[in-house]
């Protein structure tokens, strides 16, 4: 979350525009903990998270551990040299001087860095229940967080790649308006696990109601027009940290969001000739358009968004029409049941 929020403010504060390297505002963001600063609360975290290591990680790593904790709280070797027969306390005393005069942040980041690597399931797990984040319950498919003025909407199927499913649309739309009333400043969307998200979960065509596939295409369309309008009129700042590769309607949406930033890890793929579909999520008109600077204060945005809101709820409301036909089509069909029957991939 630190590291979205210390994002966010980067592009407040001086995101040039060279940054930006796709039609809509991504920022180029390495996730490595390294090139950020470790919070206090970070650091109290990763020492909790020492005490809960299940193996013993090893001397030579406990003395560095103990090395990085005496720096970063007290600042350079400042103990009388032991005695050399005083073993324990001699090791202890090198590792520290090792360190030289390392300043205490960088020391703090090094040792929340060597935690995170002992145990990458630790991080993960605190990733998805923050200790002291309000963290509001009632989701299957989403772990929603507000802390510090931002809420985090995290997709959580990571074992489906984070695609969307029925659930999870009704979910996020249940989010973003919940979002929209917290006291935030603003709201984060991200993924949990190796993928941003899969894009529309293509079992979401095969549960067919009485009516058939046209009803079935018809309340897809349905579903995806309300789903994207929450887009379209969500009042708050909305950035995407795009933690791996993000497909289909995921991409698409991005051109909604006021800034996106980008992980070493994402890629950004819209399979729609693949899938025998056509554009969603606006960005048959966002996409061309290429969105303007990141710069997204409420009430900037509130002015920007005026103009534009009518055009894209046409747009929007367009393509859910154009891709209600397309969801009936035998090259969609045939896509999706190949994904299905496990033939294709992307
Ligand atoms: C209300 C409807 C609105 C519709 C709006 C229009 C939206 C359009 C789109 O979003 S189009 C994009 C649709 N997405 C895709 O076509 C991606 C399909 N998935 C893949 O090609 C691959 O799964 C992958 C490249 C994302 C990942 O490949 P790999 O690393 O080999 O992992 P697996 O394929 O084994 O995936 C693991 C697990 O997840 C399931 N899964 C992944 N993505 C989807 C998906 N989009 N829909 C359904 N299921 C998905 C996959 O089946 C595996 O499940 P299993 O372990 O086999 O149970």
């Amino acid at each position: 979350m630190a590291m979205a929020y210390l994002a966010w403010r980067l592009a407040r504060r001086s995101c040039p525009s060279s940054l930006q390297v796709t039609s809509f505002p991504v920022v180029q963001l390495h996730m490595n903990r390294t090139a950020m600063r470790a919070s206090q609360k970070d650091f109290e975290n990763s020492m909790n998270q020492v005490k809960l290591l299940k193996k013993d990680p090893g001397n030579e790593v406990k003395l560095k551990l103990y090395a990085l904790y005496k720096q970063a709280t007290e600042g350079p070797c400042n103990m009388p040299k032991p005695g050399v027969f005083d073993l324990i306390n001699k090791a202890k005393w090198d590792a520290w001087n090792a360190l030289g005069s390392l300043p205490k942040e960088a020391a703090r980041q090094n040792y929340v860095d060597l935690v995170s690597s002992l145990s990458p399931s630790l991080e993960s797990s605190s990733q998805v229940e923050p200790g002291t984040d309000r963290k509001s319950t009632g989701f299957e498919t989403l772990v929603v967080t507000s802390e510090d003025g931002i809420t985090k909407i995290m997709f959580n199927r990571p074992k489906k790649k984070n695609a969307i499913n029925t659930e999870m649309y009704h979910e996020i739309m249940r989010a973003l308006k919940a979002a929209s009333k917290d006291d935030s400043i603003i709201t984060v969307l991200t993924g949990n696990g190796d993928y941003y998200s899969s894009g529309n979960d293509l079992t979401n065509f095969t549960d067919i109601p009485p009516g058939g596939v046209e009803e079935k295409a018809k309340n897809n369309a349905v579903l995806l027009r309300e789903f994207v309008g929450c887009f379209i009129d969500f009042p708050k700042p909305l950035i995407a940290v795009v933690n791996g590769p993000a497909v289909g309607i995921s991409v698409t949406l991005l051109g909604l969001f006021d800034a996106v930033y980008a992980s070493d890890r994402a890629t950004f793929h819209t399979p729609f000739s693949h899938l025998g579909q056509s554009p969603e999520g606006c960005s048959s008109y966002t996409f061309p358009k290429i969105m303007s600077p990141a710069k997204a204060l409420r009430i900037s945005k509130e002015v920007i968004r005026k103009r534009e809101r009518e055009k894209l709820h046409a747009v929007n409301a367009e393509e859910c029409n154009v891709l209600q036909g397309r969801w009936l089509s035998d090259e969609c069909t045939n896509a999706v049941v190949n994904f299905l029957s496990r033939k294709s991939k992307l």
